[in-house]
């Protein structure tokens, strides 16, 4: 099943993000590049950062919303959002379809108007860049976005090389022949011949299409790689090829990515944390191994029990974690979400089993949920205490029998 078979009905399913996205994807690439250092595809897993240590991005309390068509509240879409991502770390986003994660990476870029936070990128608030200081940061390609359409940033009349070598050009970095050398060097970079630079992109494959956009978007030297559903359009031999290219990449280049997707098994493959979402906040954060194993927010542990392919001992059985059939956790009985949420309550609490009055009246707390202190936390009220009620032989599916 897809996160969209758990889709709340009131958040989900507009997608307006789509012109802006392209026009700014395209306009942001071309920072002054350094050189692409070739080693090809096969150096993934070979690279030079065992541990990543330095912070690199820094969201802070990030708050947005939209107009309601025709007036009224606003829709709260993100609320209180943190996030952290260090150089060479490769950062898992997660959540159901309407909670949040395409507006965050928009927001991360400086595509709409945050109403509270920051967003740092090196220590510098990108949010609060305006008029030149933002030009010049769009322009200098530190943050760069990998679509799930590669032609969102590959234009189907230039060729692959003209594309890929588009930023390089807007900001006039090197000659006309050093640019042609770094575009072979950043095909050879992501597993292509540098022959393809003379296509146009409807002459390649899909798989090709999303490796050349990753050329695109690395050529500059980025710190910062937002992946929104990259894989997602592929089948399931190129995505693994493109999972692993971003692997090796943010090794070899010491680039950050944020890599939002619906396939939680990919995820756990390759990311190093995962970032979950729900209704626009962070329900829980923490390294994906620990996450994915014993989830400490009822929402996560719904979110993999339906995912049968992350692979783990004992999976939960869904069931066992949704309200008995008749009962009302009462938290959300109104029909106004938004209400609700403005109330201050867990966003979880309608449709969480072991919700309590608590839950509907008081915002849980960021709770730390395991080692190392601070690196793992569930917003919860009951996180110490939920899986207890998950009881009996029917809540435990032993993966032979999944
Ligand atoms: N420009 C906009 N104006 C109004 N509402 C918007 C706008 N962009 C997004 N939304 C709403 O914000 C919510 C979150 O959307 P978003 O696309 O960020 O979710 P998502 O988690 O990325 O979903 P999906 O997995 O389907 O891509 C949705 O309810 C969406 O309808």
């Amino acid at each position: 099943m897809t996160n969209t078979d758990l889709a709340d009905t009131d958040l989900a399913d507009t997608d307006l993000a789509d012109t802006e996205l392209t026009d700014d994807g395209r306009a942001t690439t071309g920072r002054a590049a350094t050189g692409v250092a070739a080693t090809g595809v096969g150096d993934t897993g070979t690279g030079t950062v065992a541990v990543p240590q330095t912070e690199l991005l820094r969201v802070e309390g990030l708050g947005l919303s939209f107009p309601r068509p025709g007036g009224g509240r606003r829709v709260r879409v993100l609320d209180d959002v943190d996030l952290s991502v260090r150089a060479g770390e490769l950062v898992g986003v997660i959540g159901e379809t309407g909670s949040g994660k395409t507006t965050l990476a928009r927001a991360i870029a400086g595509l709409g108007a945050p109403d509270a936070g920051r967003v740092l990128l090196d220590g510098v608030d990108i949010s609060r860049l305006r008029g030149r200081a933002q030009r010049d940061f769009r322009r200098s390609g530190a943050l760069q976005f990998v679509f799930q359409d590669p032609l969102r940033a590959l234009d189907p009349d230039l060729t692959i090389g003209a594309s890929i070598a588009e930023g390089l050009a807007i900001t006039g970095t090197g000659t006309r022949a050093s640019r042609a050398e770094q575009v072979s060097d950043a095909l050879r970079r992501v597993g292509l011949d540098p022959a393809v630079a003379d296509r146009l992109p409807a002459q390649i494959s899909g798989g090709q299409r999303q490796r050349a956009s990753i050329a695109r978007a690395v050529i500059g030297r980025p710190r910062l790689l937002l992946c929104d559903e990259p894989v997602s359009a592929l089948d399931a031999s190129n995505r693994n090829h493109i999972l692993r290219l971003l692997d090796g990449l943010r090794r070899q280049l010491e680039v950050g990515i944020v890599l939002i997707s619906h396939d939680l098994s990919s995820l756990a493959g390759i990311a190093d944390r995962v970032v979950v979402l729900y209704r626009g906040r962070v329900v829980e954060d923490g390294p994906i191994a620990d996450v994915f194993s014993r989830p400490q927010h009822p929402y996560t542990a719904l979110l993999i029990a339906s995912a049968p392919s992350v692979r783990r001992q004992d999976r939960l059985d869904p069931a066992s974690l949704r309200p008995a059939a008749g009962a009302d956790p009462g938290a959300d009985s109104d029909s106004d979400g938004a209400a609700r949420r403005s109330a201050g309550g867990c966003v979880f609490a309608h449709r969480c089993r072991f919700a309590t009055h608590a839950c509907a009246e008081t915002p849980p707390r960021r709770a730390v949920a395991g080692r190392p202190a601070g690196e793992w936390a569930a917003a919860c009220h009951h996180v110490e205490t939920w899986r207890d009620q998950v009881t009996g032989s029917t809540a435990i599916l032993k993966e032979s029998s999944a």
